[in-house]
């Protein structure tokens, strides 16, 4: 029996790994998350405040694997309320690491592309990190502590991350141009932001692959394609069947007011199809799978 501890169990990853693993036999999935559990995926669930809460090694002790997804996650609420996002993001992370360095729990924690400052050419997983906004620090923090503290975890990357979630969660730019659409409604949808964005599903599986098969490192989990996000929403456009017309090119300084973003998120999964057999399939497969 592998005992999974999942931290944001409610969150737009959390509810997938969940989902997934309790299709898995002989995997008992145990949920934390900040408010009530909001479905039945895992075998337990506890309500958890990071803010409140200090973690320590006996609740980390009975399980095998902790896989870190929670987090303050909104870019500009996290720019505008730096401590808390230091609490939750730095400083429970800090101490996830302690608590499974002193129990032997391997750790899996997410991070994201936002720790590096972005840029055209491909990324490596060693490459310097310099984050532009102020959640990127908190997870280039978060990623220094976890290989201080706890060396043997697993570091895992993510870029834009999307796929459908259940309801009363954060969003994502598919469902949000497809819904922006769907409603006749006309949308401006940045040319200059280019990705390798992430499917959620392929996200969460390797998640719990890592969980299964320990690796130390750091891993770059993104998509096959690198699109603008523009084209990104003319391919959910045309894969829905909805009317491309509403979809207006603009520059990123037109959202003004809000945190910077890296321009360019060109990650390779190279290394991480290598050791974990991870299978990100492309942008318009993963369209094709929500639909
Ligand atoms: N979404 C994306 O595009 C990307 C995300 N990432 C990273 O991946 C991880 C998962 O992201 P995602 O699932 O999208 O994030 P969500 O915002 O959907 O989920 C975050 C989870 O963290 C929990 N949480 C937030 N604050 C607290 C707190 N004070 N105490 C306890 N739990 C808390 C939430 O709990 P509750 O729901 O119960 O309130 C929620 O379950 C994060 O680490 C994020 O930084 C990386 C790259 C891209
Ligand atoms: C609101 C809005 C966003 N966009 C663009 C900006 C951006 O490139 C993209 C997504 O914007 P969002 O604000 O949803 O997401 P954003 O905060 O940019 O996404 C990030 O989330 C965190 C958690 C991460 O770790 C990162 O990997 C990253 O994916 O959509 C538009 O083009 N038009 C719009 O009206």
């Amino acid at each position: 029996m592998t005992k999974i501890l999942l931290t944001g169990s409610n969150g737009f990853l959390g509810q997938h790994i969940a989902a997934q693993a309790s299709k898995i036999p002989n995997m008992h999935l145990t949920g934390w998350s900040k408010r009530g559990a909001i479905h039945n995926y895992c075998n337990d669930f506890k309500t958890i405040n990071l803010l409140e809460n200090d973690i320590t090694p006996e609740m980390v002790a009975p399980f095998d694997a902790v896989i870190h997804t929670a987090a303050l996650s909104h870019v500009d609420y996290c720019e505008q309320h730096r401590e808390e996002a230091f609490r939750i993001n730095v400083e429970a992370t800090r101490q996830i690491a302690k608590a499974c360095r002193q129990t032997g729990t391997h750790l899996i924690h997410l991070s994201s592309d936002f720790v590096f400052p972005g840029k055209n050419e491909p990324v490596a997983e060693n490459d310097k990190t310099n984050p532009v906004n102020y959640y990127g620090r908190t997870k280039e923090m978060a990623e220094l502590y976890v290989q201080s503290i706890c060396p043997q975890s697993t570091i895992i990357r993510p870029v834009l991350i999307f796929g459908p979630v259940l309801s009363g969660t954060r969003s994502n730019l598919v469902l949000w141009v497809k819904s922006a659409l769907e409603a006749d409604k006309a949308i401006q949808v940045t040319s200059d932001h280019m990705r390798t964005a992430t499917y959620v599903k392929d996200l969460a599986a390797l998640c719990l692959q890592a969980a299964q098969k320990p690796q130390r490192g750091i891993y770059h989990a993104c998509g096959a394609d690198y699109l603008s996000v523009h084209e990104m929403a003319l391919q959910v456009a045309n894969v829905f069947e909805l009317d491309s017309q509403l979809i207006t090119p603009v520059h990123s300084d037109t959202f003004a007011n809000q945190a910077p973003r890296p321009a360019c998120s060109n990650f390779s999964a190279k290394k991480t199809i290598h050791d974990f057999g991870f299978q990100n399939r492309s942008f318009q497969k993963a369209l094709r799978d929500m639909v």
